[in-house]
């Protein structure tokens, strides 16, 4: 893959030693510049990838202008700036002037490399789209996957990336995050969406069946084998079958699956002959597949075969500035079910809401709204319309200490998102405020 070139345009000599060092022990290639009028003139020779923008003590607003003209030419590169000195106005002329992220000095290392790193993801993506030969496609349904976070906005580009692909996917997250979903999504927007879509439960076939259901038998293949019966991998054929719950295959099975993918064939119990197969295969698992494997106790060999493209969906806790717009999805999608007008919740039972970690993730959440909408008699979902138990649960995880993003969140829902009185509230400077909303990817819906 091509390194992603960074253009450095840092004067303090010392401190541009010490990021060109950093940025080529991570792989990166660096272009640097220290005067003004060099940077734009390497920035338009050099087309670098990101630029890392440094502001003198001197002159805080040099910095700020290289990054002006750079956005005033229509280019939308990511932009990082680095302050000597730092004022609020300074931060939010920076985040006015377009810079995806901003660092006042003494700042970690470690936390720029990782803002270089997400900065960057849009180009590992369209670096690894060009090396397959793919161009992203537009994902049909994607208004299916409610989110505006930035893990979930790449996984619906990769998913349109490897849905136009033919390999097999593996989709790993916690239980409810979204990854059947992601499986129909992808059949839906491949060459096989015409076909079908067959999900097969691993946990819910028992072992003693698994076989005859998933490959089918011949008629008088067993006692009972009154007629010929298909099995499901064929009844997929031309199409999609998705393994839900892959991790909790008996060994046994996965040895017979990873035939059936190597093979591209299946044998009917009781048959002769082999019966060729064209289907893809996407399987998921809430559980560590490395470990297992390293367990002795799900096969590598088949690891391997269906960890070709990979999907990861975060769970709902590291994304909760998604909670008011899948609260808002599901409060739309149940008023046209039961013909309701309910509008929205109130602050106070978004502010708890806010709080909760959602084990069972998005399923919990469209779980709760159903559950409310059955008592509900106002338009606004307040707190005491929440299920009782529901209430409980989440009044025990208020009085946990409450993480950055989450208390920054659930600030900027109680102030209307007003920033002011945010940062007020959470006694910090805007500077300080601006700077962990940028840290956080948090952002208003619909800006
Ligand atoms: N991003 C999302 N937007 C809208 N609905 C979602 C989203 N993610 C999940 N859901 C909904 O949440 C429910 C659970 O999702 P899904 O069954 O895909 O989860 P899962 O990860 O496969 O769960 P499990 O591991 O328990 O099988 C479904 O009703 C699904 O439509």
């Amino acid at each position: 893959m091509k390194k992603p070139k960074i253009l450095l345009a840092e004067r303090n000599d010392v401190l541009n030693k010490k990021l060109k060092m950093l940025l080529f022990g991570n792989g990166f290639e660096v272009i640097e510049t220290s005067d003004k009028g060099d940077a734009l003139r390497s920035f338009q020779n050099n087309s670098p990838d990101l630029v890392i923008v440094g502001s003198s003590p001197g002159d805080t607003r040099d910095g700020l202008g290289v990054a002006q003209q750079i956005r005033q030419s229509g280019c939308n590169i990511p932009l990082i700036m680095i302050a000597a000195h730092s004022s609020e106005d300074q931060a939010i002329a920076a985040l006015k002037a377009g810079i995806n992220d901003y660092f006042k000095q003494p700042f970690s290392f470690e936390e720029l490399m990782a803002s270089v790193k997400r900065c960057l993801s849009g180009f590992f993506l369209r670096e690894s789209s060009r090396e397959h030969g793919v161009t992203p496609p537009c994902l049909i349904d994607s208004q299916k996957m409610i989110g505006e976070n930035v893990q979930i906005r790449e996984i619906k580009t990769y998913i349109g990336k490897a849905a136009s692909t033919d390999t097999n996917v593996l989709i790993t997250g916690e239980t409810g995050t979204g990854k059947e979903l992601a499986a129909e999504l992808i059949h839906r927007n491949s060459p096989r969406s015409k076909k079908p879509f067959v999900c097969i439960n691993c946990t819910a076939i028992p072992d003693s069946l698994l076989e005859s259901e998933l490959f089918g038998y011949e008629r008088g293949a067993f006692t009972g084998a009154d007629s010929l019966k298909e099995g499901k991998l064929k009844h997929a054929e031309g199409g999609t079958v998705f393994f839900d719950e892959i991790g909790d295959m008996s060994l046994y099975h996965q040895a017979k699956i990873l035939r059936a993918i190597e093979s591209k064939e299946v044998q009917r119990i009781g048959g002769k002959g082999s019966i060729p197969l064209d289907i893809r295969f996407v399987a998921a698992t809430n559980r560590d597949l490395d470990q297992l494997v390293e367990e002795g106790k799900f096969r590598k060999d088949l690891y391997f075969r269906l960890n070709v493209a990979r999907i990861h969906l975060p769970p709902l806790r590291n994304r909760k500035e998604d909670i008011p717009l899948l609260l808002c999805f599901y409060i739309r999608e149940l008023n046209l079910r039961f013909g309701r007008e309910v509008e929205c919740l109130t602050k106070d039972a978004l502010e708890y809401l806010l709080c909760y970690d959602w084990p069972g993730n998005v399923r919990e959440l469209k779980n709760l709204v159903e559950a409310t909408f059955v008592n509900l008699s106002s338009r606004q979902i307040s707190l005491s319309d929440l299920p009782e138990q529901f209430r409980r649960r989440i009044g025990e995880a208020r009085d946990l200490p409450r993480s950055e993003p989450d208390l920054l969140l659930s600030t900027l829902m109680s102030t209307n998102w007003n920033k002011s009185k945010a940062a007020q509230k959470l006694h910090w400077s805007r500077m300080t405020l601006y700077r962990k909303l940028a840290k956080y990817h948090i952002v208003k819906e619909g800006t």
